[in-house]
């Protein structure tokens, strides 16, 4: 169907904020009112975004919200992201164009801030790759059937001087902010959370209305630094024989230390009625399976891509992360969206600081800005990629190249979604 160029695709006004959010809750395939108390803690939490709907006589029939992030590249420093999230567009109005004119006029408008890559978690795998999105993390989740996993049942807390103990919600907003911020400095993927994050997390700001109180613990070290913490929640089941078979599901947990990892991994599968542990969304290459004695406890149930990156500025990309080899490689770059491609030499030094240039010099690898967002955290493998038919190698042995320069050791993890 042709694009109608009568909608109006432009910023929501603040009169049109509870127009705009029944469209959000439209496009989810949510109740579309929501009460005054959730339209009043969404207007709050997004009061920092930039807000956007396409109307059709006067009402709004799609969605989009963007806003300032920063994003843990290799090495740990952070760049600046326009994160895109709440992106709809009715039923009634869709495959007419609409996504696409709203996230283009964003992306153009993130390029022209000066933000060095654009974020989302994508709803489903085929619609961002157009736009120059490429997934750049993956997240896995385990199921662990803990009697299974050989762990000794006596345990009774952490053997190396540290302690385990709960957190009331008001100490998570204390404590919790600080602990992620260094977590953001070790891993890359990691994205930040502001004030409303802690908020909304810990029940103060709804908005998504009813809220239950979740478990919180945090790991201290012996000298009493806090180095992990965890959120969940228990699903309370009783077997017919009476037996407890309960099941821990993470909300989140981060540690700062492998020993705070290993502490509060062993302290969730050591609580009493649980059988069952489901990790939330981690790194493929989490540490949780070796923990336990018998890894094949902690099953794999979900494996996919997590968070899609689009790279805006490709000389500032390659030049925020470190690499873990020295070398040379010359890319060439298409980017459909006009916003960043070109011919790039990139050139990594035996201190790990890497500089990028546009270059004359004859391409050794070709590749999409999606291919490049893939490579740009360390998770994907340009020799996997090319394998694929999805970069191609203007010299043999380029992509091997590009994987020494590109990959990490450890890959990288996004813990949240926004
Ligand atoms: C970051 C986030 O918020 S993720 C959440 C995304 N939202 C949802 O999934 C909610 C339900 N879906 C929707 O609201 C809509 O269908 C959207 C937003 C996914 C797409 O909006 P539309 O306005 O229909 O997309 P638009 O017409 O601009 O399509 C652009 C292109 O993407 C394709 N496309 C759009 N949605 C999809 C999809 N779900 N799967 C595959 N292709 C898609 C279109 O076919 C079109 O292809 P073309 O460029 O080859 O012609």
């Amino acid at each position: 169907m042709t694009p109608r160029a009568d909608i109006d695709v432009r910023p929501v006004g603040e009169t049109e904020f509870a127009d705009w959010n029944r469209a959000l809750n439209t496009g989810f395939l949510r109740e579309p009112h929501s009460s005054d108390e959730v339209l009043e803690a969404r207007r709050k939490a997004f009061a920092a975004c930039r807000l956007v709907g396409a109307f059709d006589s006067g009402r709004c029939v799609a969605t989009f919200r963007s806003f300032a992030q920063e994003l843990t590249a290799v090495g740990g420093r952070a760049v600046p992201a326009d994160a895109v999230s709440s992106v709809t567009v009715s039923a009634t109005h869709r495959r007419r164009g609409l996504l696409s004119r709203m996230m283009r006029q964003d992306l153009a408008a993130a390029k022209e801030r000066g933000d060095v890559v654009a974020t989302l978690i994508s709803a489903e795998y085929p619609i961002y790759g157009r736009y120059g999105f490429g997934p750049a993390t993956t997240t896995t989740e385990w199921t662990i059937d803990v009697p299974r996993s050989g762990l000794d049942a006596r345990w009774a807390g952490p053997q190396d001087g540290g302690r385990v103990d709960f957190l009331d919600p008001e100490e998570v907003r204390k404590l919790g902010p600080e602990l992620h911020d260094r977590l953001r400095r070790i891993r890359p993927g990691v994205v930040d959370r502001d004030e409303l994050w802690w908020q909304q997390d810990t029940g103060v700001l709804r908005i998504h209305g009813a809220w239950q109180e979740p478990f919180y613990a945090v790991y201290r070290s012996a000298s009493g630094e806090v180095e992990g913490m965890v959120s969940y929640k228990i699903e309370d089941h009783w077997g017919d024989a009476k037996q407890p078979q309960n099941t821990v599901r993470v909300r989140w947990l981060v540690a700062v230390t492998p020993a705070a990892e290993r502490a509060l991994w062993r302290y969730l599968c050591s609580i009493d009625w649980v059988v069952t542990v489901k990790s939330g969304g981690r790194a493929p290459d989490d540490l949780l399976p070796l923990f336990l004695p018998d890894a094949r406890a902690a099953a794999i149930t979900t494996q996919a891509d997590w968070l899609w990156v689009r790279i805006l500025d490709v000389v500032r990309a390659l030049e925020a992360r470190t690499y873990e080899a020295a070398g040379s490689l010359v890319l060439e770059v298409t980017d459909r969206g006009g916003l960043t491609g070109g011919r790039y030499r990139l050139e990594a030094s035996e201190d790990g600081t890497g500089s990028c240039t546009p270059t004359d010099a004859s391409a050794e690898l070709s590749l999409e800005i999606g291919e490049l967002a893939s490579l740009w955290l360390g998770d994907e493998s340009a020799v996997r990629l090319a394998a694929a038919g999805r970069v191609r190698e203007e010299r043999a042995g380029a992509a091997r190249q590009a994987d020494a320069l590109l990959r990490t050791s450890r890959r990288p993890w996004c813990p949240d979604v926004f």
